[in-house]
């Protein structure tokens, strides 16, 4: 079936049409005539009549040369690669190889992992622990975090070690009354964390500055929220529902969010209310702020950790943790924290790999309350006993359907599990991610006590801001396509460069290498970014593509998962990738926070395998499904096919594995056909009834969705 008929015309130049992309589509009427043999064919001084989809005008490309005035391609893409022989930094963090076998990736057998647990069980939190609904608090025991007496090490420092800046004298006219409050304050408030620092306007602008830009709330308005699992807290619909400390509640002024996302209005208050959490929300929809408010709250709340022993500089006893599957994610989260505990005694630190490890502790000898951390560098903390966990009360699984894959989910438990942090039940463990697969689920138990789970979206859908293309395009004619794709766009027209971000991600570090390297030998002004690259050289691109100087970014997977960067308009999966999940986090790059985007997949006979799971996104996204492609969904459910052989789900979405956003407790006791793969051959594939074939023991269009408290939307499709 290689050469399907596609909807959209038999022709890339039909397909390309059909995308609808530009104001200046290209229009033909003769055969399709890549990009690249275009020249050769002016050279020959053959047909100059074409159309303009069939000859790039040369004033394009002169448009294309202002971009810096490189003699090759016209701009600088900045200082690397040029350079072949560059020391190769590798990844400490093992940071997303986009080859990573996903399922399999290495192991660390390097590890050790002697600690055994010390903690008792019982109450183990400190502070009063207001905030939250009062419904929810009023029933929460008092914690604390005590030591065990047969520790051996020397005892753990308090974490009243926060220096405070000094009170400045020119704050006579403050608008903020806590400044008062500050300079007249005395020791003992050192133990009260509640009570904000002075301010400090140029962190204020640094932190704050560029602010949010182009959320569109309407668009969140009528977003769909499931939240399962016992004594659900309320959810909020203002921050003022909430009672946030002072500092948290100017913070968030000072970050213009003037109310919650709808993952917010449901996590905080379940947060707040010390509960754990399993969150699948989509892609941009704020799930960061979902869990640093309410977990820095209680910080500031409970205040330093009591008892704690006298203060060893070396070595750090973060009060909460958050892992991340990359370095770029890390520092992002990184970023956020740091707003959120402006005027704190709460202070955030980032490790990560492939950056010097001596500054990294030099950061982390300035105090750390909480640690964002990517788990190979943290390992290596744990192991040269540069970080201890003994008082992590908050765990965070960012992109935790990742973390807890193959490739990571040996450090993560080694980290959960062999360095003395406190239980699971004991302390709060989060999980946040746009995909949750039901193995993924099942692994999480391990992790999570009582934990509600939050789904905030339709089931396992992407946002219906994105628009959704998938076009047939032969492996040999992906690069000429890609130039239409991109001389189609504005791009070139740099008035308003970055608006006009196009994200173009493949499967290979060398295949990023290529594309970038084609793409710069033809003008366009191009970075790429993969694990091969320094991590200064992975910065620079990054920042040179936020900032719109160079406008297309070819990736890998490095890139496709919680990078928040918001002038993306097109992402291109060049290449698709070889599971859904990875689709949705990839594509939803763009479409943030309510913003308009474009994803463009090429697809192809080797992408055969992501038929039936795409086909299903794009119904739920209501979006255009190619008679081809559902063909290939057909084909590949008739073979047997679907999913990757040796996947992880064995029966995709259709077998009710699914990576999506249902809680498989809910599933196993209402649908337990939906439970394996066995029921794959069963009910039909009826995307034209609407039905999805029943394997999801009658939840879809049944309207059964579960113990919900919230509103019955699984019928929706
Ligand atoms: N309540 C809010 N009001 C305004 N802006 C917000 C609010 N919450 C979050 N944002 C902004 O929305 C953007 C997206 O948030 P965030 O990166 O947390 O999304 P996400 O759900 O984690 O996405 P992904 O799944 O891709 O990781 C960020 O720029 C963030 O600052």
């Amino acid at each position: 079936m290689s050469n399907v008929t596609n909807q959209n015309g038999t022709g890339l130049e039909q397909q390309l049409a059909g995308l609808d992309l530009q104001p200046q589509a290209p229009k033909s009427t003769g055969r399709y005539i890549p990009p690249h043999l275009r020249r050769q064919l002016e050279a020959k001084g053959e047909d100059s009549k074409r159309s303009s989809l069939e000859s790039r005008p040369s004033d394009t490309r002169d448009s294309r040369s202002s971009f810096g005035g490189n003699p090759r391609g016209g701009y600088d893409r900045g200082g690397r690669r040029d350079d072949r022989d560059r020391d190769r930094d590798r990844d400490n963090d093992r940071g997303y190889d986009s080859r990573y076998p996903r399922r399999d990736r290495g192991r660390d057998s390097g590890y050790q992992n002697g600690d055994s647990e010390r903690w008792t069980e019982g109450e183990r939190w400190g502070g009063s622990g207001s905030g939250g609904t009062t419904g929810a608090r009023s029933t929460l025991p008092s914690r604390d975090v005590r030591r065990d007496e047969d520790f051996n090490e020397p005892p753990p420092p308090r974490n009243d070690r926060w220096k405070e800046p000094e009170p400045r004298e020119d704050r006579q006219h403050s608008r903020w009354p806590s400044d008062d409050v500050r300079r007249t304050s005395n020791r003992r408030d050192e133990n009260d964390w509640t009570i904000p620092l002075p301010r400090d306007e140029r962190q204020e602008l640094e932190l704050f500055g560029t602010g949010n830009t182009g959320i569109n709330f309407s668009k969140y308005e009528d977003i769909p929220v499931e939240a399962s699992g016992d004594s659900v807290p309320e959810f909020i619909t203002s921050f003022e529902d909430v009672n946030l400390t002072e500092i948290m509640r100017t913070n968030i002024a000072f970050a213009r969010y003037d109310k919650p996302t709808p993952v917010q209005k449901y996590a905080i208050p379940i947060v707040l209310g010390r509960r754990d959490v399993m969150a699948c929300a989509q892609t941009g929809s704020g799930k960061t702020a979902a869990f640093l408010v309410p977990i820095l709250n209680q910080m500031y709340e409970a205040g330093p950790v009591k008892n704690a022993g006298p203060y060893i500089k070396r070595k750090q006893y973060p009060l909460g943790l958050v892992l991340a599957p990359t370095r770029e994610l890390a520092t992002q989260i990184y970023d956020e924290a740091r707003k959120f505990a402006y005027r704190s005694r709460v202070r955030p630190c980032v490790v990560y790999g492939g950056s010097s490890i001596l500054d990294q502790f030099r950061e982390l000898e300035r105090g750390c309350h909480l640690l964002v951390a990517t788990p190979g560098r943290l390992v290596d903390m744990l192991t040269r006993g540069r970080v201890a966990l003994d008082h992590c009360r908050h765990l965070v699984l960012d992109e935790a359907d990742r973390m807890l894959d193959m490739g990571f989910e040996p450090q993560i438990r080694k980290i959960v599990e062999g360095h003395n942090m406190p239980k699971t039940g004991e302390r709060q463990t989060l999980m946040f991610s746009a995909t949750f697969p039901k193995q993924i689920q099942v692994l999480a138990q391990d992790f999570l006590h009582n934990y509600v789970f939050l789904a905030v979206g339709r089931v396992g859908s992407t946002s219906e801001n994105i628009t959704q293309k998938v076009v047939w395009v032969e492996e040999q004619d992906k690069r000429s396509f890609l130039l239409d794709l991109l001389n189609a766009s504005n791009l070139l027209q740099r008035n308003n460069e970055e608006d006009q971000l196009t994200l173009v991600f493949v499967e290979t570090k060398k295949g990023a290498d290529q594309l970038e390297d084609f793409l710069y030998a033809d003008g366009y002004p191009v970075t790429s970014i993969h694990g091969d690259r320094t991590q200064r050289e992975r910065e620079d691109a990054l920042r040179r593509f936020r900032t719109g100087q160079t406008p297309i970014l070819v990736a890998t997977a490095v890139a496709a998962r919680g990078l928040d960067i918001p002038h993306v308009r097109h992402v291109i999966n060049f290449d698709l990738p070889s599971d859904v999940e990875e689709y949705v986090h990839r594509i939803g790059r763009t479409g943030r926070m309510g913003n308009l985007g474009v994803a463009t997949s090429f697809f192809n006979d080797s992408n055969r395998g992501l038929a039936r799971d795409l086909v299903e996104l794009l119904v739920e996204a209501k979006q255009d499904v190619p008679n081809w492609l559902t063909s290939a969904a057909v084909d590949g459910r008739a073979g047997g096919g679907g999913r990757r052989a040796g996947s992880r789900s064995g029966g995709g979405r259709f077998g009710g594995s699914g990576f999506g956003a249902r809680d498989f407790r809910t599933q196993s006791r209402q649908a337990p056909r939906s439970a394996g793969p066995s029921t794959i051959g069963s009910g039909g594939f009826g995307y034209g009834g609407g039905a999805y074939g029943g394997n999801y023991g009658g939840s879809y269009g049944g309207g059964g969705g579960g113990n919900s408290s919230g509103p019955d939307w699984w019928g929706d499709s």
